[in-house]
């Protein structure tokens, strides 16, 4: 198989379905920053041990008056995507606030995938925030980053779609706080239905396996 290299211009435009796309390096180095700080924000909040009644109402307090200011401003319309530049030469499209991998969503990890020679791989290190069982990362979050992971390889080496089906195998407990290595491929194509495999490995060690079928979004000629 091979990693779809096609020119951004040659690439499906999403503006094509009515939805804004963001450059990826327009995104204001401020608003990185504050994605990165709320991202610390809710681990802090999810760990902290604090009890003071008073410390703790500034705190919300003071949340409260971010997002009130923040909240004065327009929304991005729905299905915004952002536009960015892969290693190699390829480009790929993402809903800029997608919960695993979107550039200003402050819940998401975030995972970034880049293409290989096979199809896809991420590294990503966990921590609390994503915690299932005691330690370990909770197992719709595996599902999630394999889902991420399939769908961008079915969409680099074909074209965008959605999960038809996705399966997980537990084989072995994922933990919290030791880098997670993502990766996936497409196995075959038949018509819209693209099959994918992905895999979390950590220490080299596959602790969870995902078989998706994806079906491409059929684009406007
Ligand atoms: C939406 C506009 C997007 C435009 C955006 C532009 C660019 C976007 C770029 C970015 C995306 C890139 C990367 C994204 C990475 C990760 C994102 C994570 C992915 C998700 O998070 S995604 C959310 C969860 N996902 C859903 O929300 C899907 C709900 N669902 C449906 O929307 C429909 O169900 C659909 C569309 C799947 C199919 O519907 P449909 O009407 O288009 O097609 P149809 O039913 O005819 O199926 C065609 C052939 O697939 C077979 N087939 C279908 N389903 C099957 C199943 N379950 N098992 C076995 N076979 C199945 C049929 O049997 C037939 O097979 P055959 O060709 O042999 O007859």
């Amino acid at each position: 198989m091979t990693v779809n290299t096609q020119p951004a211009t040659e690439r499906p435009d999403p503006r094509a379905f009515g939805l804004p796309v963001v450059e990826q390096d327009d995104i204001p180095a401020e608003l990185r920053a504050l994605v990165g700080r709320v991202h610390d924000l809710i681990g802090a909040v999810a760990n902290t041990t604090e009890t003071d009644p008073r410390t703790l109402a500034e705190a919300a307090a003071a949340v409260e008056g971010v997002t009130e200011r923040l909240g004065r401003a327009p929304r991005r319309q729905i299905g915004t995507m952002v536009r960015r530049d892969l290693p190699g030469g390829a480009s790929e499209f993402g809903t800029i606030s997608n919960i695993v991998a979107g550039d200003t969503n402050p819940a998401a990890p975030p995972l970034s995938l880049v293409p290989t020679a096979e199809g896809v791989r991420g590294e990503v290190t966990l921590d609390t925030v994503y915690q299932g069982p005691p330690g370990l990362v909770h197992g719709g979050w595996i599902a999630a980053l394999l889902d991420q992971a399939v769908g961008t390889a079915s969409s680099l080496a074909t074209s965008p779609g959605l999960t038809a089906r996705l399966e997980i195998d537990y084989r072995s407990p994922t933990p919290l706080f030791n880098p997670l290595e993502i990766t996936a491929e497409v196995e075959r194509t038949e018509r819209r239905k693209v099959y994918v495999n992905g895999r979390i490995r950590v220490n080299g060690e596959i602790t969870a396996q995902a078989r998706a079928l994806m079906v491409r979004v059929p684009f406007p000629e």
